[in-house]
């Protein structure tokens, strides 16, 4: 890292995210990548200036001491880690079988354990949260399926769910980022985790699940989005992404500039990646765009394309992560009524 990831003061204010889950090394065959679809998007939300709490565990071993001195050094708060005596920090085995991403993920490590941060983390953030409600910046708590794998986090992450978003004098939203990582998966989750989720980012296959039946083409999917939309009540965008389609964005009545219950997703390409070298990450990078507007209170379509465009450039990194602060300067101050081209 060459220069301190501390907000620009060109940036555009913003409002505070809490970010929860796996922190892990992903182990390619010729060399070790911070990773962790959470770490990833809290790395990278610190990278475009914002000041994320992530909350998470790590072993009391050299692979957790690593990770802690990395967040560090770039700049994003350890407050919310804890350090477990005794116990692995995550490790996952990554192999490319054409070109796409497997994973050997670890049981039993450190962030299978993940604990509440104690009162005075939650009550400072609590009092982040606040100032930017007060400026009209929403907030928002991520989180993911893989760390809800063990039944002591699914109480963490129920329990940060209603500490953060039952708070009326608070404006926050849940981004529950579906991202399913078979076998560490039960469909079952999505019964638990979609009420009161306000942002949910899926793929084809996730929108599936959740549809109950086979979305085989874009009318599919967009009456599956409005199904969707009128079950849950706190739903107010659905993220899906496309692969080399890029991706669409559905909203609900109440999230559209036009008030048009009925309007045609927001949809934009994806601009091919050049290099390619993996597409690890590419997915979190998306997320961590579309977070880092929603933060801003940018409009749509303009971050979607950032967000895609920046998927794209992960995919040209070993890996989901840089310590190059260069890598992450998006120009989110551009005119945002500007959609930045393909
Ligand atoms: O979080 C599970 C896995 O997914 C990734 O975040 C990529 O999206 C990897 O870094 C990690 O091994």
């Amino acid at each position: 890292m060459t220069d301190s990831s501390i907000a620009r003061s060109q940036d555009p204010p913003a409002g505070v995210a809490i970010i929860v889950g796996e922190v892990l090394w992903d182990c390619f065959p010729d060399r070790q990548v911070l990773g962790g679809a959470p770490l990833n998007v809290a790395w990278n939300l610190a990278g475009f200036g914002l000041l994320p709490l992530f909350v998470s565990a790590v072993g009391d071993d050299d692979l957790g001491t690593e990770i802690l001195r990395r967040m560090r050094l770039w700049g994003l708060s350890t407050d919310g880690v804890a350090v477990l005596p005794g116990v692995s920090t995550g490790t996952v085995a990554v192999t490319l079988l054409n070109g796409e991403p497997q994973y050997e993920i670890v049981r039993g490590v450190a962030y299978d354990q993940i604990p509440v941060p104690n009162e005075s983390v939650l009550e400072s953030v609590k009092q982040r949260i606040r100032e930017a409600t007060q400026q009209g910046l929403p907030s928002l708590l991520y989180h993911g399926t893989l760390a809800y794998r063990s039944p002591s986090n699914r109480e963490t992450i129920h329990r940060l769910r209603d500490h953060f978003a039952d708070d009326e004098a608070t404006q926050l939203d849940v981004f529950f980022d579906i991202n399913v990582r078979k076998p560490h998966y039960d469909v079952a989750w999505l019964d638990d985790l979609m009420p009161g989720a306000g942002l949910v980012k899926l793929n084809e296959d996730e929108m599936s699940d959740l549809a109950g039946r086979k979305l085989s083409s874009s009318s599919d999917r967009r009456a599956a989005a409005r199904e969707l939309l009128d079950k849950y009540s706190n739903l107010k965008c659905l993220l899906v992404t496309l692969g080399a389609d890029g991706a669409e964005c559905h909203l609900s009545e109440s999230s559209q500039s036009s008030g048009v219950g009925d309007a045609k997703p927001i949809t934009v390409a994806a601009p091919e990646p050049d290099p390619l070298i993996d597409p690890v990450g590419a997915g979190d990078a998306f997320a961590s765009v579309v977070i880092a507007g929603h933060l801003r209170n940018l409009p749509v379509e303009p971050t979607l394309k950032r967000a895609t465009r920046f998927a794209s450039q992960v995919c040209g990194l070993p890996g989901a992560t840089s310590d190059e602060t260069s890598f992450y300067r998006i120009d989110f101050t551009e005119d945002p009524h500007r959609v930045p081209d393909d």
